[in-house]
């Protein structure tokens, strides 16, 4: 089952590494027709009503390949200028038919035995606008016999076309059923490995923007349990969580450490605790808490992680130090919301067996985390579903891309993104981050460099 999130996720992971979905629409085009060859008679007329975005792409595609064998007309609701992507307008030059586009649908509808229904794919959002609302009434009163393509337009929205056929792509969408879409028929239009199981900047589709009204705190609030060794590594992770749009980072470190890391960035709230007693209650009121950037190990630190850990309902990420400190307590680390993101050594230490995919699924699914193994290519996995993260460069060897990953990914899943989808998407704006840096100063670029690059990738390829 995919979702129109999904699907979006999809088409521009597609994009980012094989160029234009035209393929993908000229494989559309041709398994709506063969479904059509299959059920219809040659000979019989075909109305494609098409709206302005892929979906109709994938309507024109059919028409091109139907001609042959039945008399065929395309319906534009808003016009050959209203065409509103590149795919589209390119599918539509390569039409050499009928194209309908002020006339009115009811004569078309009248002359037609079959209508192909294109105008709505899963682009759809919110409610039904006109045209689009009376044009799905005049087909389902047409009486005539209708295919949808990839899902009936409508779905999801209160009005909706009733189609005998929807020939539906890759696998079936989100609400689909066939009381809804009559006979589902999948077709298999070829989308790679790549556009599926690896990350990419569709990854972003499942972060929502901040809603206009939201409140300080509404876009994440991310605890940072850490500093106490190492100061610096809880400030690469709190600017890693900043530079991704988190609205509060709280740094909870020792007194040694709370002058330097507060004068680092004001931005970074810092809280002074002694390892053996924290504000469980302040801490705990955070969306997200991070445990290890800089944190050090000492069996005095044990106890008041575990306590927090165990008394604590949110999501928890669990980066260096503390992995370390809790590789004999991971059974009381189960039921709990847990990421963690080893790196090799880290990972072996932490499970005790060899850092590969299959042992980072293993875990996963034993244990109810979701693991980030971090290497060349970082592994990602829920147990269930398994997405790479490639990219980057060698000079990510250098210390604090771990912090700043952590930092990425708390901030993302503080921002209420989903863990695996904020895992998959923290590790390709950390590897596209050290990317940009790379081009500017090759194997010199700094952290800092990084943390500069991260909100320009979140731009660049953020989409909504
Ligand atoms: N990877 C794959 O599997 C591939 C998928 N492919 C195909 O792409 C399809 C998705 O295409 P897509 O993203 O271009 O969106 P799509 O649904 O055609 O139209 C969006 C337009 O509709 C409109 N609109 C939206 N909401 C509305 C509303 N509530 N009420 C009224 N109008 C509304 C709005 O346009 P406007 O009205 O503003 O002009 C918007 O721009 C997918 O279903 C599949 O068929 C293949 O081509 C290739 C590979
Ligand atoms: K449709």
């Amino acid at each position: 089952m995919i979702s129109f999130l999904d699907q979006k996720r999809m088409d521009l992971n597609y994009q980012y590494r094989n160029g234009d979905l035209f393929v993908l629409m000229t494989n559309a085009g041709k398994g709506v027709s063969s479904v059509i060859w299959d059920n219809f008679k040659p000979g019989s007329s075909i109305l494609i009503v098409c709206g302005t975005g892929n979906n109709a792409g994938d309507g024109i595609m059919a028409a091109k390949f139907l001609q042959d064998k039945f008399r065929v007309s395309v319906y534009l609701i808003k016009g050959k200028s209203s065409m509103k992507t590149d795919m589209a307008r390119k599918a539509l030059r390569s039409f050499k038919g009928k194209i309908y586009e002020i006339d009115e649908i009811e004569k078309l509808l009248e002359d037609a035995d079959i209508v192909v229904d294109s105008l709505l794919g899963t682009g759809t959002n919110g409610e039904l606008r006109e045209p689009y609302a009376s044009v799905i009434k005049k087909i389902n009163k047409s009486g005539k016999k209708i295919v949808s393509v990839d899902i009936p337009s409508g779905l999801g929205t209160g009005t909706m076309v009733h189609p005998d056929i929807t020939v539906t792509f890759t696998d079936i969408k989100e609400g689909m059923n066939s009381s809804n879409s009559g006979k589902i028929e999948i077709v298999d239009i070829g989308i790679p490995d790549n556009a599926i199981n690896y990350s990419g900047p569709g990854d972003l589709v499942y972060l929502n923007p901040p809603e206009k009204d939201s409140h300080k705190g509404d876009n994440g609030t991310l605890a940072i349990i850490g500093g106490w060794s190492f100061h610096g590594s809880a400030v690469i992770s709190s600017m890693g969580a900043l530079s991704v749009g988190t609205d509060l980072v709280r740094v909870y470190t020792t007194r040694q450490n709370y002058n330097i890391i507060s004068s680092y960035n004001p931005e970074i709230i810092v809280r002074e605790v002694t390892p053996d007693s924290m504000p469980l209650d302040e801490i705990r009121k955070h969306k997200a808490i991070l445990i290890g950037p800089g944190m050090g190990i000492s069996s005095i630190y044990e106890k008041s992680i575990l306590s927090l850990i165990s008394s604590y309902d949110g999501e928890i990420i669990l980066d260096a130090d503390a992995l370390k400190m809790l590789s004999s307590h991971k059974n009381s680390l189960m039921g709990k919301k847990i990421t963690v993101t080893p790196h090799r050594q880290e990972f072996l230490r932490f499970y005790d067996e060899d850092p590969t995919k299959g042992n980072a699924e293993i875990l996963s699914r034993h244990y109810g985390f979701t693991t980030v193994l971090k290497g060349s290519t970082d592994t990602i996995t829920d147990g269930v579903n398994t997405i790479l993260t490639d990219g980057g460069n060698s000079r990510m060897t250098m210390g604090g891309t771990g912090d700043l990953l952590a930092g990425i990914i708390s901030g993302l899943i503080s921002k209420g993104m989903i863990r695996l989808r904020a895992c998959s998407a923290g590790t390709f704006v950390n590897k596209k981050a050290a990317e940009i840096s790379f081009n500017s100063k090759s194997y010199f670029f700094s952290v800092n460099d990084m943390i500069e690059a991260i909100p320009k990738v979140m731009k660049l390829y953020f989409e909504k």
